[in-house]
């Protein structure tokens, strides 16, 4: 039988070395669960970043998916397929929007987006050609193409990639007076993370979307919201913007829509700004592919029935009742988070992050650290009372408390 440890290194021969994996090699997965080759199994609390909001193979999915397996699989835009109006009218519709604009990954999707803002800003509003400006935040984090890392706040996602992408301009977080100053008449959008993911579930203060959302108006700049991580259920809501009654121009959706079975992602916005297109102006061989389609309208149909979201909420609230004690026992410096979502810093006397993952694992918890010493949690939504229950009291076990 080969090991894992023959899987690890045969991974490490052959693979770029862009991942430091924990070392496990799952065979199997079902839920909430994990199982590895050696039959061992773990509560995944991370989820696949979001991705598997609705859990590892989720029948409703799976079978949506064996279903359009069994009548055609792609098509590339060059032929409509009998899912494709559908796909793009529900989740316009989930969106409160008009139209979709369909891509594969996250990345992909952030950078349709701001295609799409660019050419709204030379054909509607006017800005003067190559003139095109994008406000984005510190500590972003929306995807790994060139340009996209070239407004990275991170050295280690940015350095030795150059030459960078000019036209973005970065303020802090939070910070509505650096907003304020920073939108001029040539700021054809400000893109931001609802709730920043990979720098630590960062969420921002209260009233900064709102206010975002007023100054992008005043100043006839789209407000682009990046939900491929916040949305689609994770925090107890379809979208992460609603909990302070936010509604972008255009959503960035990936990850979840695809349900963890294929890569999915989506740019929806008004008619108005996706209408700015041509044909061939811009376009993607899988995006909208027939499988893609038919499992992102099961994921749209699961998510209209509100189960997820409030099961998000409720579970979400049980999981930062139980993490808020955990500052006074010394063992972690901040909690972070909305639904069932979750970022803490661990004291450094407890080890990085990475090690604290590490511990996790050996007590059958997969999590996942960020940033040196902050632990994000992220279990599927589907996730079970006691499960969740079980995977806090091995973090507990972890700290030490
Ligand atoms: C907010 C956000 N945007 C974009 C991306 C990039 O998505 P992908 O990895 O599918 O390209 C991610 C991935 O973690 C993300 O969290």
């Amino acid at each position: 039988m080969t090991t894992a440890e023959d899987l690890i290194a045969a991974a490490d021969a052959h693979c770029a070395p862009t991942y430091d994996p924990l070392p496990v090699v799952v065979a199997t997965g079902e839920g909430a669960w994990l199982t590895d080759v050696a039959g061992r199994r773990y509560l995944d609390m991370l989820a696949g970043y979001s991705a598997l909001n609705f859990g590892h193979r989720n029948p409703r999915l799976i079978e949506a998916a064996k279903a359009q397996l069994d009548r055609v699989t792609l098509t590339s835009r060059a032929f409509l397929h009998d899912r494709f109006a559908a796909f793009c009218a529900e989740l316009a519709e989930l969106c409160g929007m008009e139209m979709v604009l369909p891509a594969n990954s996250g990345a992909e999707a952030v950078e349709s987006a701001i295609k799409t803002a660019r050419k709204w800003g030379y054909r509607v509003k006017g800005v003067p050609a190559e003139m095109a400006k994008i406000v984005v935040a510190g500590g972003n984090f929306h995807g790994r193409t060139t340009t996209v890392i070239s407004f990275s706040t991170d050295p280690e996602a940015r350095a030795d990639f150059g030459p960078y992408t000019p036209g973005f301009q970065i303020v802090p977080y939070g910070d509505l007076t650096a907003m304020r100053a920073a939108l001029t008449e040539n700021t054809v959008a400000v893109l931001l993370e609802p709730i920043q993911g990979e720098s630590g579930v960062i969420v921002p203060p209260e009233g900064y979307l709102p206010g975002v959302r007023r100054l992008t108006r005043e100043r006839n700049v789209l407000f682009v919201a990046d939900e491929i991580q916040s949305g689609l259920g994770r925090t107890g809501r379809t979208f992460a913007c609603e909990h302070e009654g936010v509604v972008p121009d255009m959503y960035v959706l990936g990850k979840a829509l695809g349900g963890g079975i294929v890569p999915v992602s989506a740019v929806v916005s008004s008619a108005e700004v996706l209408g700015v297109f041509r044909p061939g102006e811009h376009g993607s061989t899988f995006g909208g592919n027939p499988l893609a389609c038919a499992v992102a309208l099961e994921v749209i149909a699961m998510l209209r029935t509100g189960e997820f979201q409030a099961r998000a909420a409720e579970l979400g609230e049980r999981m930062h009742r139980a993490l808020a004690a955990l500052p006074a026992t010394g063992t972690v410096t901040a909690v972070r988070g909305r639904g069932l979502w979750a970022g803490l810093d661990v004291a450094p006397r407890l080890g990085t992050g990475r090690q604290v993952a590490e511990r996790l694992r050996e007590r059958g918890v997969l999590a996942k650290e960020s940033h040196g010493a902050t632990i994000r949690l992220s279990p599927p939504l589907v996730v079970s009372e006691q499960d969740l229950a079980w995977g806090l009291e091995q973090l507990r076990a972890v700290l030490g408390v």
